[in-house]
C-alpha cells in the first residue's frame, strides 16, 4: 500500500536560523506515522541534510538540469542533491515552468536523471485559471502526465503533485469534488500507462494553499496520498498538524 507522503517546498524562503523549524518538527513528530519530505533551498541542503540525522525525513532539492555535470552556471544537478544527502527532487514547479519556460520535454528529462540517480522524483503539474475555466482541465493534466512523467518511472520513484496553478500560495482550493475528479483521473492515467501494480503504488499529492485548517478534509479525498505545502511548510506551528492529520488519515 502506497505510504502517505508531506512534502514541504520551501521555494527560495530561508536561510541558517531557518534550520531550527526542522528541529521543532522533529521534536513535535519523534516518530511520524508518514513519510515527511522537506525541500529546502539549494544553499540549505547540507545544512538540512545534518540537522535531521538520525530522524526520519527526508531532504530533497527544488529542481535541477537534465545532466550531471558541465558548463552550466547557476544550475545544480540530481548528482550535487544525492552527493549532499538529499533523496528527492521537484521537478516541474509551476513556478520554474512559468519563471523558466521549462517545458514538458525538459521536465521529463530532469525526472528521468533524477530517478537515473537512485533519487525520487516529484513531478508537478496543474492547470492554470483560464484552462479550468475554458474546462480544459482533464486534458490539461493528461497531456503534462504524458509530456512529464518517464516511460522509465517506477513506483518506489516517481511521486506526482497536482497543483492548480490558481489555488497555489492564493488561499484558494479547488472543491473537493474537483480534486477527487483530477486525482481519480491521474490514478486511472498511470493504470492505464504503466499497469494497475505499479499505479496503484505511486503517491498523488495535493499541492495549493494546504493549511492546517484543510488539511483533513483533503486528506480524505479519494487517491489523495499527501500533499506539496509551500507557505505553511516553512513553520512547524503549521506543518506538523499537516503531518498529523496526515497521519489520522492514514488509520
Ligand atoms: O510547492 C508548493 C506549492 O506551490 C503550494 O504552495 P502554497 O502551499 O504556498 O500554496
Amino acid at each position: 500500500m502506497r505510504r502517505k507522503l508531506a512534502a514541504g517546498n520551501w521555494k527560495m524562503n530561508g536561510v541558517k536560523a531557518q534550520l531550527a523549524e526542522l528541529d521543532n518538527i522533529r521534536k513535535t513528530h519523534p516518530n511520524p506515522a508518514v513519510d515527511v519530505l522537506i525541500c529546502p533551498p539549494a544553499t540549505l541542503l547540507s545544512d538540512a541534510v545534518k540537522t535531521v540525522s538520525g530522524y526520519p525525513m527526508m531532504i530533497g532539492g527544488q529542481d535541477c538540469h537534465t545532466a550531471n555535470s558541465g558548463a552550466h552556471t547557476g544550475d545544480i544537478s540530481a548528482d550535487m542533491i544525492k552527493d549532499a544527502g538529499g533523496t528527492a527532487v521537484i521537478v516541474g514547479h509551476s513556478e520554474r515552468r512559468e519563471d523558466h519556460g521549462e517545458s514538458d520535454a525538459q521536465i521529463c528529462a530532469k525526472a528521468t536523471t533524477v530517478m537515473e540517480n537512485g533519487l525520487i522524483a516529484v513531478v508537478c503539474i496543474g492547470e492554470s485559471l483560464a484552462q479550468r475555466e475554458a474546462g480544459e482541465t482533464l486534458s490539461v493534466i493528461g497531456a503534462q502526465l504524458a509530456g512529464s512523467v518517464p516511460d522509465t518511472a517506477s513506483a518506489a520513484q516517481l511521486v506526482i503533485a497536482y497543483e492548480p496553478i490558481w489555488a497555489i500560495g492564493t488561499g484558494l482550493i479547488p472543491t473537493l469534488e474537483q480534486i477527487a475528479e483530477v486525482h481519480d483521473f491521474m490514478r486511472e492515467n498511470m493504470i492505464q500507462r504503466f499497469g494497475t501494480d505499479t499505479a496503484n503504488g505511486i503517491r498523488l499529492l495535493y499541492g495549493g494553499s494546504v493549511k492546517p485548517g484543510n488539511a483533513t478534509e483533503i486528506f480524505a479525498v479519494s487517491n489523495v496520498d499527501g500533499a506539496l505545502v509551500g507557505g505553511a511548510s516553512l513553520t512547524a506551528a503549521d506543518f506538523c498538524p499537516i503531518i498529523a492529520a496526515l497521519e489520522a488519515s492514514a488509520v
